[in-house]
């Protein structure tokens, strides 16, 4: 039997949401996790510190018992937040992150930031205080074609935003493209990705060919093919750049299955079987553990973790659930079109 034991795996961009649905799926989670920074896109969002310390108590009530599991906390930056109320959050060591979202790019960004000059004192408090800022990577402008919008993301908005602060560290997020990757490894400093499960695997034909396909529609929209491609080359590089953020995004069948359906795949339980998966394609597996282990803590500071996991590889493929059943109703698993060998053990 081959398997492959690797330092526990962390989650740098997670969405846990609340209630009934956080403790449905928490547990996919802290089973293979030790740590992942939680998404603060929240109805009402988590926006000071105070937010934050309570959403975190409600996360941590609900792992269940004998997992241990630490989440890491974000902001969810809009035009009005208080550099002192942010740079108190970090100092207490409750807030790990900031999050922008440019208004209306995603799920709950409504209140995002629609003028970057008034995040700019946020922002410049951070760069001083060594607070990275995480980014959804999206224009939102209505001329811009939705399967470019990252690339113009990066030329008007984050590009000028690294060159007026430098040093601000920022973690460019669920990165989907060959310009996101190549902009990274063009950068000197300050600048890293995470890149998702999903779209190691999936491209947009998986979202509209024969049909359309809602369990595969995230944002930011899985593009062509040479963009996976350029995506799994940076994954499985070694680069210490880049690390997963899974986007685990779970929404009820109903709200993604109807004339409207909302944004994101929820990737928790299968994720460390499907990038094994990748990996060994890719001939990397000797790289899994610095995207899933070592990368994302080197980049956010923190030590890597002492637990390891191992990864077992089974002759008869393991079954995951088609859909779990949470509180809050059933959630779709995300489905890779092909058989999973490779179990956590
Ligand atoms: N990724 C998604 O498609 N959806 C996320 C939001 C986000 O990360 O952009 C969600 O909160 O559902
Ligand atoms: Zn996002
Ligand atoms: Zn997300």
């Amino acid at each position: 039997m081959v398997s492959l034991t690797i330092r526990r795996p962390d989650d740098w961009h997670l969405h846990l949401r609340d209630g009934a649905m956080l403790e449905g799926v928490i547990g996919d989670t802290s089973r293979h996790f030790a740590r992942a920074i939680i998404m603060p896109n929240l109805v009402p969002p988590v926006v000071t510190t105070a937010d934050a310390k309570a959403y975190r108590e409600r996360i941590v009530n609900a792992i269940p018992a004998g997992d241990r599991f630490e989440p890491l906390m974000t902001l969810y930056l809009t035009e009005h937040t208080n550099p002192d109320d942010v740079e108190e959050g970090k100092r207490s060591g409750l807030i790990t992150a900031v999050k922008l979202y440019p208004a209306g790019a995603t799920t709950n960004s409504h209140g995002g930031v629609r003028d970057m000059d008034k995040a700019m004192p946020v922002l410049e408090r951070m760069a001083k205080i060594g607070l990275p800022l995480c980014v959804h990577g999206e224009v939102t402008t209505p001329e811009v074609d939705i399967f470019d919008r990252e690339k113009v993301f990066i030329d008007t908005v984050l590009d000028p935003l690294r060159k007026r602060l430098p040093e601000l560290k920022v973690t460019m997020e669920h990165v989907t493209t060959e310009d996101g990757v190549g902009y990274i490894q063009s950068a000197g400093k300050n600048l890293a990705g995470s890149i998702t499960t999903h779209h190691l695997i999936i491209n947009r034909n998986d979202i509209l060919v024969g049909g359309i396909q809602p369990h595969y529609y995230c944002l930011p929209v899985a593009k062509r093919e040479n963009h996976r491609q350029a995506l799994r080359k940076a994954a499985v590089s070694g680069d210490a750049r880049f690390f997963l953020g899974t986007d685990s995004a779970p929404h009820v069948d109903p709200l993604k299955e109807c004339g409207c359906g909302c944004a994101g795949i929820y990737t928790s339980i299968n994720t460390m079987s499907c990038l094994a998966h990748v990996f060994e394609q890719e001939n990397a597996l000797d790289k899994l553990e610095a995207f899933t282990s070592l990368n994302g803590p080197a980049w956010y500071g923190l030590p890597a973790n002492e637990e390891t996991i191992t990864l077992v590889k089974r002759e008869e493929p393991v079954e995951f659930p088609v859909k779990i059943f949470t509180g809050a109703g059933p959630v779709t698993v995300f489905n890779p079109k092909f058989s999973l060998h490779w179990d956590v053990a």
